[in-house]
């Protein structure tokens, strides 16, 4: 299947962050803002049909904004990408804030730039698409600097990157601008989300992004003064400090959930045994382990805890085991049901392992009750 064009950065190991282009752009928009991410992700910033180096192809007429996410999600599912946090820009934000209402177990976060739930109805991009669809995009192009930037400032390789956009793949983005309208479905969206708005945006100001904020729960928003509709492009740097932000909270979140279930004492040493060589990982299980999987209110802590137990006594981990023993009891379960599950691990992992893993229950349990 062809796939939508696009530049991966930063280590395969990191979490994955998928960044998404405004009409008429190609993720040149990002890089002022990709590289400095991509220490922390795996940025895999994509082009729309007809835009940059994507197939014009990609895109028919009448396509929705359902349509582009589609293609999004076949890229991750090409570099077997699961789930990831979602960054775009206009258009590229709908087909964030799409994810979001339809594909909630894809995205781990989300931020929309200079996008709206709406785009003003349909009449402004039926008549863009069928002017582009008569004339092409040499006089779109031309006014671009007044709708994408505040000031005298301006990209060239984005202008250009306009007027070589394919006019039939530009117009069928237009189609899915006109057909878009998620309002209704906000409240739905549970990701965490960020709103950037730019202060002088005239195509989504401030006032779209507002309405989605409220609307979400949970949402934050952030408003850029000096930033028209590419902020990226015209103030990185305070995109930058906002993504940043809002992706930490990741790590944030879930070195909580890490205290909460492993204990203060537990972490607080980890910490303090953490050195540059470890920092990385160290971060890798507060975003991932516990930031992502333990989060999800799917499965209880409980639950979690049984299974985890399960799979350290397959694989024989009793160091682990021990410090997921003393979680276990912080997450609820009786000795009682420890035992209950160490004695299921016998039929599935072989009575050695279940003898091994005994041993270390018994040995944190009577630590926990003061009795060893
Ligand atoms: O090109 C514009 O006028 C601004 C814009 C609206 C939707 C989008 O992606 O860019």
């Amino acid at each position: 299947m062809t796939l939508l064009n696009h530049r991966a950065e930063g280590p395969a190991s990191a979490p994955p962050l998928l960044l998404g282009p405004s009409l008429g752009t190609s993720y040149a928009l990002w890089d002022g803002v990709a590289p400095e991410l991509s220490i922390t992700h795996r940025v895999v910033r994509w082009d729309l049909p007809g835009h940059g180096g994507s197939a014009a192809g990609l895109i028919r007429a009448g396509a929705s904004v359902g349509d582009l996410a589609g293609r999004v999600l076949a890229l991750a599912d090409s570099l077997g990408i699961e789930r990831f946090t979602y960054a775009g820009v206009s258009l590229g934000g709908a087909v964030g804030l799409h994810l979001a209402v339809h594909h909630p177990q894809r995205l781990s976060s989300l931020a929309v730039i200079c996008s709206s739930a709406h785009f003003n109805g349909s009449r402004p991009w039926e008549e863009r698409a069928a002017l582009v669809r008569r004339e092409g995009l040499a006089g779109l192009a031309e006014n671009a600097g007044a709708r994408w930037f505040a000031g005298d400032f301006t990209v060239p390789r984005l202008v250009r990157d306009h007027r070589d956009a394919d006019p039939e793949a530009y117009a069928a983005c237009c189609d899915a601008l006109a057909a878009f309208d998620l309002r209704e479905r906000l409240p739905e969206i549970t990701v965490p989300t960020l709103l950037v708005a730019g202060r002088e945006d005239p195509a989504t100001p401030p006032a779209h992004l507002r309405e989605i904020a409220d609307a979400v729960p949970g949402a934050t928003l952030v408003e850029l003064p000096g930033a028209s509709h590419l902020a990226p492009a015209q103030c990185p740097e305070a995109v930058l400090t906002a993504l940043r932000a809002h992706f930490g909270q990741d790590a944030r979140r879930g070195m909580a959930v890490r205290r909460e279930v492993l204990g203060d004492a537990h972490v607080d040493r980890a910490q303090a045994q953490q050195t540059p060589f470890t920092a990385r990982f160290q971060d890798f299980m507060s975003r991932y382990a516990w930031g992502e999987i333990w989060t999800d209110p799917t499965l209880s802590h409980r639950e979690r805890s049984m299974i985890t137990l399960t799979a350290l006594v397959a694989h024989g981990h009793y160091d682990e085991l021990a410090m997921h023993v003393r979680a276990a009891r912080r997450n609820g379960l009786s000795p009682e049901e420890i035992g209950a599950v160490l004695l299921q691990t016998a039929v599935y992992c072989g009575v050695p392992a279940a003898n091994s893993a005994f041993a270390t229950a018994q040995r944190v349990l009577a630590e926990e009750a003061g009795t060893s």
